[in-house]
């Protein structure tokens, strides 16, 4: 749907007032094109400057993060934390750890967390983090040294009722424990809600390692049974090899798909029998090698260097490695070879041509929002134990999780049948969000 004149000045100025910041002006453009029928249907969501607040982020930290290697040799960083919306609760979201990480980068991530953690309907606002720090080839020291310095800033801005940091890309529990340790001991409190995505003995959840990549699987068996199918019999194919894209591939061959190929930065491996789950999780968890190290324990496996995996044929795609990594070209190729359903894992995967590919070839398609908000859900879950020193088990936590991603699907289904989009999940998620982050907006005035 095109913008009408008052959303066209809107994103123009939003493009003048961010300049270079492309993935932010992509998922601003998404968000305002979906949300045209909503704001026709009610003119009165633009009242009050609702829009222009909306797309401003509320606080924004950059800061210098030093360092020491082990050689003794110091080392600058820049570190970024974004809180964008609290309308609904403390802000919420994750840091990223990767040298391609900008403050551009850093609000795209932070606005996108907005209508995820909208939909979750757990009392969660929305922000992120992370720094330019490559973790890449570092000692377990040095990640300690990275991690306690950047908390050493970043201690100020957060807490359990202000703004609760997790993991993303490059940061796992370990660096959460750094993390988490840090602000122990420069607050002097044990306050664990402050953090989310930590070990079990400090505080941690069950499921919230497996939650984004099972969260996912448990939307697609919704999406999927609503076209009445299922995952039983077939093949799917994933980027990414790390938190994500592992748990994923778990629960993806547990309910009876084949799970053919999956990659990392590198390359991708493909093996007709399937990924074997526990030999990634000892390649990259604790070996921390690069998948060329696969086919050396699984012999029928082969790597290929240098190349993403969508030229594999499949039923099922699940982009779960970083932004804009399947482009149109990478959606023809899936569709040709016979995709049914694409459910993104990462963050904005797809680029805006390869979602028209695939909604105008009436492919399923769930918008990572809704698909990956598994893991902010079952920080919230987290948050919740951590509130009443409580410590549920794996399938209490693990059921919540499968309700939440039901409630998410039905939700974004409902809401795009209601303004005339039936079947578009992107256009449900958008306008659930921000029709439940604008009713708070409301009620909180002018602030
Ligand atoms: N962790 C979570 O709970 C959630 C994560 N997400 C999103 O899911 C995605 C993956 O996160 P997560 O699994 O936690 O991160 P991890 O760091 O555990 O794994 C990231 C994976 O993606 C690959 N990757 C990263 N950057 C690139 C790149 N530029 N090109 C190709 N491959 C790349 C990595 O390969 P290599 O190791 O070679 O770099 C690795 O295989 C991100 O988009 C994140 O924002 C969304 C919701 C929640
Ligand atoms: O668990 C969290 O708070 C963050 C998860 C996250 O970063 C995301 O949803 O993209």
């Amino acid at each position: 749907m095109t913008l009408d004149a008052a959303t066209t000045a809107l994103y123009r100025d939003i493009v003048r007032r961010n300049p270079a910041e492309a993935e932010f002006h992509q998922a601003v453009a998404e968000v305002l094109h979906s949300i045209q029928p909503a704001l026709q249907r009610d003119p009165s969501l633009r009242d009050a400057g609702l829009m222009e607040r909306l797309c401003e982020p509320e606080r924004q930290s950059m800061f210098r993060v030093v360092w020491t290697d082990d050689n003794g040799a110091a080392h600058v960083n820049r570190g970024f934390r974004v809180g964008f919306s609290s309308a609904l609760g403390p802000y919420k979201g994750g840091l990223r750890f990767h040298p391609t990480v900008t403050l551009g980068i850093v609000k795209f991530l932070a606005f996108e967390q907005i209508f995820k953690n909208a939909l979750t309907g757990l009392g969660i606002g929305a922000g992120k983090g992370g720094a330019d720090f490559d973790p890449s080839g570092r000692s377990d020291g040095e990640i300690m040294r990275f991690c306690q310095a950047y908390m050493t800033e970043l201690h100020r801005h957060i807490g359990a009722q202000t703004d609760v940091p997790a993991g993303d890309i490059g940061v796992g529990s370990r660096e959460i424990g750094y993390l988490f340790g840090q602000y122990k001991r420069i607050t002097n409190r044990f306050e664990a809600g402050t953090l989310t995505g930590k070990d079990l003995p400090i505080g941690g959840s069950l499921v919230r390692p497996e939650a984004t990549g099972y969260g996912v699987v448990y939307f697609l068996e919704a999406m999927l049974a609503q076209r009445g199918q299922s995952l039983e019999g077939k093949t799917a194919v994933l980027s990414g090899c790390g938190n994500v894209s592992q748990h994923a591939i778990v629960k993806l061959q547990e309910m009876g798909a084949t799970v053919v190929a999956c990659s990392d930065s590198s390359g991708y491996i493909y093996d007709p029998a399937g990924i074997q789950p526990d030999v990634l999780n000892e390649i990259r968890n604790v070996r921390r090698r690069k998948l060329d190290a696969y086919p050396e324990a699984v012999p029928t496996a082969k790597f290929v260097a240098g190349k993403t995996p969508w030229n594999v044929a499949c039923d099922i795609a699940v982009p779960s490695a970083t932004q804009n990594e399947l482009g149109e070209a990478d959606a023809i190729a899936l569709v040709k070879n016979g995709l049914i359903a694409v459910a993104e894992g990462a963050n904005m995967p797809c680029t805006p041509e390869a979602v028209n590919v695939f909604q105008e070839a009436e492919i399923a398609f769930a918008p990572g929002k809704a698909a990956n908000a598994g893991g902010v859900a079952t920080s919230a879950l987290e948050m919740q134990q951590n509130a009443s020193r409580a410590q549920w088990s794996f399938p209490e936590t693990d059921q919540k999780l499968a309700e939440t991603m039901r409630c998410i699907h039905d939700i974004c289904l409902t809401t795009a049948a209601d303004y005339g989009k039936p079947g578009d999940y992107v256009t449900g998620a958008n306008i659930a969000g921000f029709l439940k982050v604008s009713s708070a907006m409301n009620m909180l005035g002018l602030i």
